[in-house]
C-alpha cells in the first residue's frame, strides 16, 4: 500500500508496481469515483468531504481484506485513525516521501483535481503539507521520491518487496 501527500505519485507508482509484480492495482479514489459515478472534485462539491471520508473508510476496510493486491490510498486517508491502524495491521505500507521544494514544482499538475487544495495560497498549502507529515509518520517503509522518475521508484519498491520475500522464504 502507498501513502503520502497529494501528488507525490501514489497512483502512478502503485500502478507501475502492480504491473511489475503481475498483481491487481486498486486506487481507492478510483473505486470511490466508480461507486458514485462522479469525479473526486464532483464528489466533494456534491456530497461533501465528510461523506467522502465515510466512503473512503468503508472502501479501504473492504479492500484491505483482499490479499496480493497493490493499493494506493488518497493522501487524506490516514487522517482517520481507524483507517491508519487497519492499513498498518493488514498491509505493507510504503510512504512516498517528497520534499516541499519538489512538491511545489509539481503543484500545477494536480491543483485542478484536488479539491482540498482549492482556493489555497502557497503558504496555506505549505502549512498543510507539513501538518500532514504527522499522519504518515507510521509506515513500514519510507521511499524517497525526490528527483526520481516514477519508473525508477517503482523498480526500487519492487526490489525491496522481492528482497523481503526472499528473507521470509
Ligand atoms: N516521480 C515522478 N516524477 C515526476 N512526476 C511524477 C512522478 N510521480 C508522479 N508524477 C506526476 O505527478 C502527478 C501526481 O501523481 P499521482 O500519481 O496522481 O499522485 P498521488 O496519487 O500521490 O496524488 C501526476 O501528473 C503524475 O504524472
Ligand atoms: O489528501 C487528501 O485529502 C486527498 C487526496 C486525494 O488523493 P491523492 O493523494 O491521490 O491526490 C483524494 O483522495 C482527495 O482529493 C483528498
Ligand atoms: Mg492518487
Amino acid at each position: 500500500m502507498f501513502i503520502g501527500f497529494m501528488g507525490v505519485g501514489k497512483t502512478t507508482i502503485g500502478n507501475l508496481v502492480a504491473k511489475k509484480l503481475y498483481r491487481d492495482f486498486i486506487d481507492i479514489d478510483h473505486e470511490i469515483e466508480q461507486e458514485y459515478g462522479m469525479s473526486i472534485p464532483e464528489i466533494f462539491s456534491e456530497i461533501g468531504e465528510e461523506a467522502f471520508r465515510k466512503k473512503e473508510k468503508e472502501v479501504i476496510s473492504t479492500i484491505c481484506q483482499k490479499k496480493l493486491k497493490v493499493i494506493s490510498v488518497g493522501g487524506g486517508a490516514f487522517l482517520q485513525e481507524e483507517v491508519k491502524q487497519l492499513c498498518l495491521d493488514s498491509c505493507i505500507v510504503f510512504y512516498l516521501d517528497l520534499s516541499w521544494g519538489s512538491w511545489k514544482e509539481r503543484v500545477n499538475l494536480i491543483i485542478d483535481s484536488r479539491p482540498v487544495l482549492k482556493g489555497k495560497s502557497m503558504e496555506d498549502m505549505e502549512k498543510l503539507f507539513y501538518e500532514r507529515q504527522e499522519i504518515y509518520a507510521n509506515h513500514h517503509s519510507k521511499v524517497n521520491v525526490d528527483k526520481k522518475e516514477a519508473e525508477e521508484i517503482a523498480e526500487h519498491v519492487v526490489d525491496s518487496i522481492k528482497l523481503s520475500w526472499e528473507l521470509y522464504e
